[in-house]
């Protein structure tokens, strides 16, 4: 079994003004953890950190290894980054970006191993990009393009995902789609956290949920029916509806205009 994934007392700052302040958290392999809390809550900014892509106080650690402290291609076998907002600056094809994912382990477009290929197959596989393999990415709509940086960040097999709104620019079926992908690889033993804002899928796939408003830990709880009563209202300042059918449906009542 693979380490937890550790934060300690983790902070980020701008100009003085904490921007995450002094969350500690747990995150344990087999799990899917959602990250949830309003626009500007913190979330992009706390995932960020525990990547080491902006500068933090405090720890992040999987078992003893301090994240922090690696080399970036060591690190990068052991913690994979989606961020929230992609950048297609080069025409590579679909195919080339998502061997980019293998970097870690010594791949490049056109020098990839037999482990290497496999990886990139399963992950375009996954993510339902193997037809789009050889468009130039900046050819893709912003559906494809999100999934093909997701099939990149696949691609790195590593035990560690973390994910920033994966699901924004996609149909409803592909949000299913890797929904579905991102919890069977936490039943397979990773561990994967992720931005989300759509609660009823949170309510659907995710095991745990990690609420967060103004750059503050509200709790880390199950994904449980009591727990979005608890803490939505208290983010969102509006309360949760739960379909009757017994499924994982969250929706929220309309206003009534006056
Ligand atoms: N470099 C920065 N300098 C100043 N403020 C920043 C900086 N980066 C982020 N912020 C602010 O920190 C807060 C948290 O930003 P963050 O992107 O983490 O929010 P978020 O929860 O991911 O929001 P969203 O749901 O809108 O994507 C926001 O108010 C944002 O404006």
């Amino acid at each position: 079994m693979a380490d937890d994934l550790i934060i300690e007392a983790l902070r980020v700052e701008a100009q003085g003004t904490p921007l995450i302040a002094d969350i500690s958290v747990r995150f344990a392999p087999g799990q899917l953890t959602a990250i949830v809390g309003p626009n500007g809550a913190g979330k992009s900014t706390l995932l960020r950190a525990m990547a080491g892509v902006v500068p933090a106080q405090g720890t992040i650690r999987m078992g003893a290894a301090d994240l922090t402290a690696l080399r970036p291609a060591e690190r990068a076998r052991r913690l994979a980054y989606l961020p929230q907002v992609h950048e297609l600056a080069w025409d590579i094809s679909v195919a080339d970006m998502v061997a980019l994912g293998r970097f870690a382990y010594g791949a490049a477009p056109g020098r990839l191993s037999a482990e290497d290929k496999a990886a990139i197959d399963r992950a375009m596989a996954a993510t339902g990009c193997t037809d789009l393999a050889h468009r130039g990415v900046t050819s893709l709509s912003g559906g494809e393009a999100a999934l093909a940086c997701l099939a990149r960040v696949l691609a790195a097999e590593t035990p560690v995902l973390l994910v920033d709104e994966p699901v924004a620019a996609l149909d409803p079926a592909n949000q299913y789609r890797v929904l579905e992908c991102l919890a069977a690889l936490a039943a397979d033993g990773r561990t994967v956290v992720a931005v989300l804002h759509d609660l009823s899928l949170v309510a659907q796939f995710a095991d745990t949920v990690l609420w967060i408003g103004g750059g503050q830990l509200a709790a880390l709880t199950p994904a449980t029916h009591d727990a979005f009563a608890q803490h939505v209202p208290a983010l969102f300042t509006r309360e949760p509806v739960f379909a009757s059918d017994g499924s994982s449906a969250l929706y929220f009542r309309r206003s009534q205009s006056t």
